[in-house]
């Protein structure tokens, strides 16, 4: 590694919390040397306590500011979003004719989900304070379109948005002035080249006629477009689309298979990244990037559970509870595969009542006494914004979500994510663990796994992820039981643990004498039933539809019976699935024949 990065030691604000070498996270430079403009620098350290730039920033910004196109892939809670703010705000601060509303928009930034956009939208706000003539704007498809076409008619200088609901104000919205485009951010770039996403920005680039070759000659400055490419996590869409759309980028993080990065000096001694050729590839370097490792923060404890479908409930229940009493953990995110098994589990956690001493025969209180919060994408628009203000700045809570709460959200003092439901993609582990152990702090995740779905690991495995066993039994044998002596049982089998038999049977009893909560618990059941067999491609082979135990997944929502409505529409996917895998076989082999 060059010495032109140095690593910070000293004058630097530090909490005892930081697991990692502070090398690891900050630079030794300053936002300054990066050549920053000095009144940024002071937004930065005085409004938002940025003292250093994080090593991404200190290689991204400089890069950033040399006007060329930008691939950046590096960790999760690594100060991405500041990577690419400050140098746009920069330029768009010193430019000699100074911007105007009715310049339109100047920079857009693409994100996938409206948290982040939100998110990202008010770090804007923080860093702009002292900049009144750039304007700071968002457009997330969560409020009316005439509200959001009055904003853009204004104008909005720097454009935060979904792809979905910009492309209809592109199709629809006659005053929004976009000539002056420079910038295009793709943050989160991977998810928001996926599935219907991909098909929104491939229109959205064609009304922006933003791809390679396109003539700039109209913008208000003298250097080309430049488009910005952020993620943890890389794909072949996003291989593909660099390809296609950025000419002679520098790439960042992106180290042919190992990950160790390569640093080069810079005009401002803080620069580092490889150049790639017109067919992606570095030149010089390795042939093409290699997308397989996944950049995990070094100090995560990553840890998996096996549980029996029958016994996850009472296991979760336990888990949480130990976290938050035992461990005194403040903040843990729990993600689950479906908005209807959210809504059931937080009715459930903030409703059911328990207690395994002898003397309270009717418990008075709560099983688990901390705030819970919820987050899907079935919710209102205006309940998703007031859960995630809430969940930021509450000091002890739960929060269960889909993976809407999983990419780059930003949840101070997350200690600890549980994946009750593993992720549908390997890629999206990453970016699920990486809500916690940001910027250097601690962190703990927990993988949920049957017995027969333990294949899942070797899959992390071979990106270079490995987790250790959770140690459940002195979990579940640090609580009393009703008749049994603590800490002396012989474990046998999670089944038959005397704790988890005790839970799981107040947890049935709970919702079969609640008609409300027993339907939620049979909608829950439906949906993951059908979520798990919608697991494509390889996790097909480790998410097996055939090897579910129907009973036991009941159990897992604690009905004590499985709901025959399901029953019947689950046996016909399973009829489905193997018809059709008669016929793909029986058509190979016309095929090869
Ligand atoms: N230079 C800095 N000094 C101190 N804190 C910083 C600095 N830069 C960013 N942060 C803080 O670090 C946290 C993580 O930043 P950010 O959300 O940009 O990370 P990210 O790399 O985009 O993460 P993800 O991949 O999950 O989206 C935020 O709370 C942000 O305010």
């Amino acid at each position: 590694m060059s010495s032109s990065i140095k690593y910070m030691n000293e004058g630097m604000k530090t909490t005892t919390k930081k697991m990692v070498k502070e090398g690891e996270i900050f630079a030794s430079c300053t936002f300054a040397s990066l050549g920053l403009d000095s009144t940024l620098c002071d937004q930065l350290r005085d409004k938002m306590g940025f003292e250093v730039p994080t090593l991404v920033q200190a290689q991204a910004i400089p890069a950033i500011l040399s006007r060329r196109h930008v691939l950046v892939n590096a960790a999760t809670g690594t100060g991405k979003t500041i990577a690419y703010l400050a140098p746009i705000i920069h330029h768009l601060q010193k430019s000699n004719h100074r911007i105007q509303r009715a310049d339109g928009t100047f920079a857009l930034v693409l994100v996938p989900t409206r948290e982040l956009c939100m998110q990202v939208y008010e770090s804007l706000q923080k860093l702009m304070q002292r900049y009144h003539w750039i304007v700071p704007g968002y457009i997330t498809g969560g409020e009316s379109r005439s509200k959001e076409k009055a904003r853009l008619r204004k104008g909005i200088s720097i454009l935060v948005a979904t792809p979905g609901r910009l492309l209809d104000h592109l199709k629809n919205t006659s005053s929004f002035l976009y000539s002056n485009l420079h910038w295009i951010v793709f943050d989160e770039a991977d998810r928001i080249f996926e599935l219907g996403c991909g098909k929104e920005v491939e229109e959205i680039l064609d009304h922006l006629g933003s791809r390679k070759n396109i003539d700039n000659a109209t913008s208000s400055f003298e250097f080309p477009q430049q488009n910005l490419l952020f993620s943890a996590t890389l794909n072949e869409k996003v291989n593909r689309f660099a390809k296609i759309s950025l000419e002679n980028p520098i790439m960042i993080g992106l180290d042919g298979g190992n990950n160790t990065l390569e640093f080069q000096p810079s005009a401002h001694g803080c620069f580092s990244g490889h150049d790639i050729n017109d067919e992606g590839q570095p030149i010089g370097k390795e042939k093409s990037f290699s997308i397989s490792d996944y950049k995990i923060p070094t100090q995560l404890v990553q840890r998996y559970v096996q549980a029996p479908c029958g016994s996850r409930l009472a296991v979760l229940f336990s888990v949480l509870k130990y976290l938050f009493e035992r461990e005194s953990f403040e903040k843990i995110l729990v993600l689950f595969s479906t908005c209807d098994a959210v809504d059931f589990h937080y009715s459930l956690f903030g409703e059911f009542k328990f207690s395994s001493s002898e003397s309270e025969s009717r418990p008075e209180h709560l099983f688990l006494k901390c705030k819970i919060f919820r987050l899907h994408g079935s919710m209102k628009p205006e309940d998703r914004r007031t859960t995630f203000q809430a969940f930021k700045t509450e000091k002890l809570a739960l929060l269960l979500s889909t993976d809407i709460a999983a990419r780059g959200l930003d949840f101070p003092k997350v200690r600890c994510i549980i994946q009750y439901d593993p992720p549908g993609e390997a890629i999206e582990y990453v970016h699920r663990v990486g809500r916690t152990a940001r910027l250097g702090e601690r962190g703990d995740s927990l993988l949920f796994l049957q017995p027969t779905e333990t294949d899942y690991l070797q899959d992390l495995q071979n990106h270079g992820v490995s987790l250790a066993e959770y140690p459940l039994v002195k979990v579940l044998d640090s609580f009393p039981v009703r008749g049994r002596k603590q800490f002396v049982e012989k474990f046998v089998s999670l089944e038959s643990h005397s704790w988890i038999i005790s839970l799981q049977r107040a947890v049935e009893s709970f919702i079969a004498a609640e008609p409300r909560m027993m339907k939620l618990a049979q909608k829950a059941f439906c949906s993951w039933v059908r979520a798990y067999t919608a697991h494509r491609g390889e996790l097909k082979r480790i998410f097996v539809v055939k090897k579910l135990h129907l009973g036991h997944v009941a159990k897992s929502f604690a009905l004590k019976q499985q709901p025959s409505v399901v029953g019947k529409s689950f046996k016909k996917q399973v009829k489905k699935r193997k018809r059709d895998s008669k016929q793909a076989v029986s058509s190979s082999k016309k095929r090869t024949l």
